[in-house]
C-alpha cells in the first residue's frame, strides 16, 4: 500500500479559494480525518482526491502515480473508493443490486465474451457475486440484501453507501460523514464497521466528519481545515491541545 499524496493544493472557483495550499500526507494503514467548521473546504478535499475535482494548482499523489488530472472511474480503479455524504445509491433497486451494479464497473471483458457469456465473463460475474456476499456479510446487511434501498432507514442506507464504496475492494476508503443525521445507535454501528474497515480489512480510512467525539476516538491522525487552509495536523492528542484549532471551534461557536 502506497502513501497518498496532497500536495500544495488550490482549488478556486471564480474569485474564492475553497483550497489554499493545502499539504496532507495519507498513511497507508491509518485512519485519518479530515476536520473543520462549514465551509472549511472538507469535501472539496474529497472531491479533489477522487477525481470530482481537478485542483487549480498542486498535485495529488498516490505512491508515484499522479491522480491530478484523473478521472473518478481511474480514482476507483486504482483501488480508492468514496461513500458519498449524499447517498449515491438507486432507491428503486435491492441492497443486492446496488452493490451488484456498483461491483459491476470494475468488470473487464470484451463485448463478445460478454454476449456469449463465457471464459472469463462468466468466472468473473461468478467472482463478483462472491465478492459483494463477502461485503453483504461483513457490513451485516444479509437481513436488508433484498429490500428495495429507498424502503430502508436513513441508517441502514448509510451502511449500504459505505458497503457500495467497499465493493470495490479498495486499498483506500474516503468517507464523506458517514455519520450525519444518525441516532446514537447508528452511530456507534457504523464507528464498530469504520474500526474493522481499517483492522480486519487492512483498508487506509481517510474520514470527513463533524461528530468530534467519534473522530477523537478512532482516528491515528487529524488533519484540520479551516478557510481552505491546514491549521493544524497530528495525532488526536497535539490536535486537541492546538490553539489555532481550539481557536477556530470556538469561532464557529461564538
Ligand atoms: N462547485 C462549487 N462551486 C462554487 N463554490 C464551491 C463549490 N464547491 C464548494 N464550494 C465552496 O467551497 C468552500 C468549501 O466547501 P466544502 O463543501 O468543501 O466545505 P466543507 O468543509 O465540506 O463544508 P461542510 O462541513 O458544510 O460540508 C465553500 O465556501 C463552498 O461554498
Amino acid at each position: 500500500m502506497s502513501h497518498l499524496t496532497v500536495s500544495d493544493v488550490t482549488l478556486s472557483f471564480g474569485g474564492l479559494n475553497a483550497l489554499s495550499k493545502v499539504n496532507m500526507t495519507i498513511e497507508p494503514g491509518l485512519i485519518t480525518s479530515i476536520i473543520g467548521p462549514n465551509g472549511a473546504g472538507k469535501t472539496s478535499i474529497l472531491n479533489c482526491i477522487s477525481g470530482f475535482y481537478h485542483p487549480t494548482q498542486g498535485e495529488i499523489l498516490y505512491g508515484d502515480t499522479p491522480l491530478t488530472h484523473c478521472s473518478p472511474h481511474e480514482v476507483s480503479n486504482m483501488g480508492i473508493a468514496r461513500a458519498f455524504q449524499n447517498l449515491e445509491l438507486f432507491s428503486g433497486l435491492s441492497v443486492l443490486d446496488n452493490l451488484l451494479l456498483a461491483r459491476h464497473q470494475n468488470l473487464k471483458y470484451s463485448f463478445l465474451q460478454a454476449l456469449f457469456f463465457y471464459g472469463k465473463a462468466s468466472r468473473m460475474e461468478a467472482e463478483n457475486r462472491a465478492y459483494v456476499e463477502h461485503v453483504i456479510d461483513f457490513m451485516e446487511l444479509e437481513p436488508h440484501r433484498k429490500s428495495l434501498v429507498g424502503n430502508l432507514s436513513y441508517g441502514v442506507q448509510k451502511k449500504v453507501e459505505v458497503a457500495r464504496a467497499l465493493t470495490l475492494a479498495p486499498e483506500i476508503l474516503l468517507l464523506d460523514e458517514p455519520m450525519a443525521g444518525m441516532n446514537l445507535e447508528e452511530k456507534e454501528d457504523i464507528v464498530r464497521f469504520v474500526i474493522d474497515i481499517q483492522q480486519e480489512r487492512n483498508t487506509t480510512v481517510v474520514l470527513v466528519e463533524h461528530d468530534l467525539g467519534v473522530v477523537m476516538d478512532i482516528s491515528d491522525r487529524i488533519y484540520v481545515l479551516d478557510f481552505g487552509q491546514v491549521i493544524g495536523s497530528g495525532t488526536p492528542e497535539a490536535v486537541a491541545a492546538d490553539p489555532k484549532v481550539i481557536e477556530a471551534y470556538i469561532g464557529e461557536g461564538s
